[in-house]
């Protein structure tokens, strides 16, 4: 939590203006039962009514002043505890921002999302709580004990009883509270975690009849959020009816023990109303304290969480003396490329080799799981390698920044991944200087001009979340266009062309080289008809490159290539 407080440091003027603020109404408030004694004790004793009148005036001035500087304190302790939540907020999403994609699935999306909002939450809520309390609970406590001290000190003794036992309250009761609190933020992100996975699978989970097993699933985590949630809120509840007793019963002794003393001569009436008061601002005071101190761990949970993802210094950075990308001639060189999933044993791409020049195709194929994806997502660093080096225009990418060497690369990923907004603006997404004139050419290439015409409002069209009121074909055609309107030295295409029929996607090729001449282009696919017309095969068997050439020269001499092209002459797809 104390690691949180680095963040307020826009905040400081604000925050000395609440401790001001505070100081003055309490001090207020505590100047009150002094004025009431004075009233008592010295007004209503000699029936001096302009000394009544005088006095309860100010009394008067004084409650209305305390009240002001309370809406203040309470407004600005509001502003600054929501400008901190704003500020953490943006900062844990930058830093996730430049996660590499180990470390985004370290953590995982719905964690990410209920540390960004719930957690942050928590911590800005405890925050606003301590802006109004910090300053008001232990001057009242203090200023509570001194006055009260300085009216009665035999009749003071009686808080060497009360606050023992109400400190022990407090204690038992956060002691059993406080690891509740915990629980209570993973039980949210086991929910958020559920819903995003239904929500996003809805199709799939229809088609195979799980809406019921879902159903269950979400319910049981639901009810562990409720029965963690409700066991918190029970022992919580305990606290403010236990600290009311307490207060109750010192209260009476008070009096009992007051009217004794007064009985005896040794305390006049006024004194102990004052007294009273005193008594009750000690113990709100410590009521306040309290709270904080059962409120502060669980945003301290909270915090923890946040700051695991604040802390996370992303392993894939920028060099210090970054090296501009050449624009000559655009050259691709993979050397002796090594890579490995983070815990995994073996490695997912090992020892790759290959240079792809200008204008040069490079398609790679292989089974599910031999390593395609992992192998192009190297290019654009979305994982540093173990060992070997990727140069791209001659310079290993790891001395240029991240941003040079993306402007420099077009991908298209395996699951096509579109945003809300026009089909143009999605297009734009790869270059947001493309003009109307470029958008049309790029929709051309990707062979999408005829849907998107044949839409009323044409790239105008709206897409929906995700890309939900487009197929499949038309998705992965749009993310084509988006690298296309690009015109990067290299793209990359993971499976790009799946959903594609054999005449869009022999189309598409056909017009890809037209359009792509001067640039180097990776192409992942599963089909022998999309690789066979490429520059260069790499086969991937485990990670491994199993053979490289040309079509014709690997249909010769590649068992592995050999038996691609037969499993799927049998299916009939072969060329
Ligand atoms: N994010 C990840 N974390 C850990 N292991 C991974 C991750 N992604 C892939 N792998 C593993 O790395 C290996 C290669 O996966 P990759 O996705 O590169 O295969 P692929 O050839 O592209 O498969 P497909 O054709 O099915 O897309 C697999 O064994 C897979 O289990």
């Amino acid at each position: 939590m104390l690691s949180m407080l680095k963040h307020l440091k826009p905040y400081k003027l604000s925050i000395v203006f609440i401790i001001l603020l505070t100081m003055a109404g309490t001090l207020l408030e505590l100047y009150l039962p002094t004025l009431m004694a004075d009233v008592v004790d010295i007004g209503i004793v000699n029936e001096d009514i302009p000394y009544i009148l005088q006095t309860g005036g100010w009394m008067v001035v004084c409650a209305i002043l305390a009240i002001l500087l309370t809406v203040l304190v309470n407004f600005f302790a509001s502003k600054v505890a929501m400008g901190f939540g704003k500020d953490v907020r943006r900062k844990l999403f930058v830093n996730v921002e430049n996660f590499s994609l180990q470390e985004f699935e370290k953590i995982g999306p719905a964690s990410l999302i209920t540390r960004s909002t719930n957690d942050v939450k928590q911590i800005q809520d405890v925050l606003n709580m301590i802006l109004r309390m910090m300053t008001r609970a232990p001057l009242m406590l203090l200023g509570g004990i001194i006055l009260a001290v300085s009216r009665d000190q035999t009749l003071s003794l009686i808080f060497l009883v009360a606050l023992p036992i109400l400190a022990l309250t407090i204690f038992l009761i956060s002691r059993k509270a406080i690891p509740l609190f915990g629980e209570l933020q993973k039980r949210t992100d086991r929910l958020n975690l559920l819903l995003r996975e239904s929500l996003i699978g809805t199709r799939v989970v229809r088609a195979f009849n799980r809406v019921e097993f879902e159903k269950k699933r979400f319910n049981e985590a639901n009810e562990a959020f409720r029965d963690t949630g409700i066991q918190v809120n029970k022992i919580i509840s305990f606290l403010f009816p236990s600290m009311l007793i307490i207060m109750n019963f010192t209260n009476i002794a008070i009096v009992w023990f007051g009217a004794v003393r007064i009985d005896n001569g040794a305390m006049q009436v006024g004194n102990l109303m004052a007294f009273l008061q005193y008594s009750m601002m000690i113990l709100m005071s410590l009521i306040m304290l309290s709270f904080a101190f059962i409120m502060i761990p669980r945003a301290q949970a909270s915090a923890k969480r946040v700051n695991e993802v604040l802390l996370i210094d992303p392993d894939i950075k920028d060099p210090e003396r970054a090296k501009p990308v050449s624009d000559a001639t655009a050259q691709l060189a993979f050397q002796n490329v090594t890579f490995r999933y983070a815990g995994a044993e073996k490695a997912a791409v090992e020892n790759i080799t290959f240079t792809a020049n200008q204008g040069e195709t490079t398609a790679i194929i292989g089974s599910t799981g031999a390593g395609k994806t992992t192998l192009v997502q190297l290019i654009p660093r979305f994982y540093d390698i173990e060992s070997g080096s990727i140069s791209l225009n001659g310079a290993d990418i790891r001395d240029m920044t991240q941003k040079a060497l993306r402007a420099k690369i077009g991908y298209v990923p395996q699951k096509a991944s579109l945003f809300s907004g026009t089909i143009a603006e999605n297009v734009r997404f790869g270059n947001k200087d493309a003009t109307e004139e470029e958008v049309l050419d790029a929709l051309e290439t990707a062979q999408a001009i005829e849907f998107v015409k044949e839409k009323k409002e044409g790239i105008h069209t709206y897409i929906e979340q995700a890309g939900s009121n487009l197929s499949g074909g038309q998705k992965q055609r749009l993310s084509i266009a988006r690298a296309l309107v690009r015109k990067p030295d290299v793209y990359i295409f993971d499976d790009s062309f799946s959903a594609l029929d054999y005449k869009t996607d022999a189309n598409l090729r056909k017009a890809l080289k037209r359009e792509t001449e001067n640039a180097i282009i990776i192409l992942v696919a599963q089909r022998v008809n999309t690789v066979m017309d490429a520059d260069r095969i790499i086969v991937l068997n485990e990670g491994k490159v199993a053979g490289m050439g040309t079509h014709e020269e690997l249909i010769q001499n590649n068992t592995i290539y050999q038996e691609i092209v037969a499993s799927q002459k049998t299916e009939g797809e072969s060329a």
